[in-house]
């Protein structure tokens, strides 16, 4: 059984000839089966570039992508994908957009779980697709989606337009829905209290490129905050520090025990996020199982 989900090897996305202008470059990095992983950064920083990628809805400019050992292409039918904009089909009612999943994915498909989720927002089905708000269409959207069975479930900032009690309610199914099928998830979101009691998987994307990639856990674990007197902070990498007076306050990746008069804590996954948005120049840290494996990640 394959142990990967996506390895990208040296992936790189232009939409324009033009030099400046690489939505992703010299990506590279593995995200192994069973987890549920945060897909996080700025606007523009190529989120939603890495996973049309993944999802074979674009082609590399350069460098591979693979899919459970697939191509993206090959690997279609295990791949469920929820874009930003949600589209569906406005004039087919919810019970039409149901069926029609079950005729693009014939043996796949599962109806009874497509429908406790419609039906889990109280939606009727009957109801055409045009006339639900936002937050329903997503719904709608995931039901699609998840009935699928996908193996990998790459969600682009599948909860934005949800209210908080929707959000916490379709989070819990996609997380018992993935438990139960042992589903991959990429989730892209700009809030981070919605992915943190649930992803434990983080990939950090800025400027283009993966910058944190790993255990959640682990990557939090790698740093700590210092605070106290101005000091030589070597050998730890820091990745951000201020100075008030005599005082200091930094973020360190450790290389070895924290010596010194400082005070030290955990950083919260917020901290350590800002703390490298803030220092671009701070360097990347994947974990050994996001390292990727092969040279060309294309074929199995
Ligand atoms: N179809 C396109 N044509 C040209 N440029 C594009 C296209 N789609 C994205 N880009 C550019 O690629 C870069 C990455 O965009 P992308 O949408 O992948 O970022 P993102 O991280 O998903 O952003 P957001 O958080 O705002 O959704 C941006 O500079 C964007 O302007």
């Amino acid at each position: 059984m394959n142990d990967t989900a996506i390895e990208t090897v040296g992936l790189g996305k232009r939409y324009s000839r033009k030099r400046s202008s690489w939505a992703l470059r010299d990506c590279s990095f593995r995200l192994p089966t069973g987890r549920i992983c945060a897909l996080v950064g700025p606007n523009g920083a190529g989120k939603s570039t890495l996973l049309a990628l993944a999802a074979g809805l674009l082609r590399p400019t350069e460098g591979t992508v693979s899919v459970l050992g697939r191509t993206p292409g090959e690997a279609r039918e295990l791949i469920g994908y929820v874009a930003q904009d949600k589209p569906l089909i406005p004039q087919l009612s919810i019970a039409d957009t149901l069926r029609m999943g079950q005729e693009l994915n014939p043996g796949r498909w599962d109806m009874a779980a497509a429908e406790r989720i419609v039906a889990e927002g109280k939606l009727d089905p009957s109801e055409r697709v045009r006339s639900l708000s936002g937050g329903q269409r997503t719904r709608v959207a995931l039901a699609l989606a998840l009935g699928k069975r996908p193996e990998l479930m790459l969600l682009d900032e599948p909860m934005a337009d949800l209210d908080p009690l929707a959000r916490h309610q379709l989070m819990g199914t996609l997380m018992a829905e993935a438990a139960e099928n042992g589903t991959t998830v990429v989730m892209s979101s700009h809030v981070l209290t919605e992915l943190e009691g649930s992803c434990d998987y983080l990939l950090l994307v800025d400027g283009g490129r993966v910058r944190l990639g790993g255990e959640t856990e682990d990557i939090v674990a790698a740093h700590t905050l210092l605070t106290g007197p101005v000091a030589d902070l070597a050998p730890h990498t820091v990745i951000e520090q201020r100075t008030a007076g005599r005082g200091l306050t930094a973020l360190v990746r450790r290389d070895g025990p924290i010596e010194g008069p400082w005070e030290t804590a955990e950083p919260s996954l917020e901290e350590l996020l800002l703390a490298h948005l803030r220092s671009p120049d701070a360097p990347d840290l994947l974990t050994p199982s996001a390292e990727h494996r092969t040279d060309t990640a294309v074929r199995a």
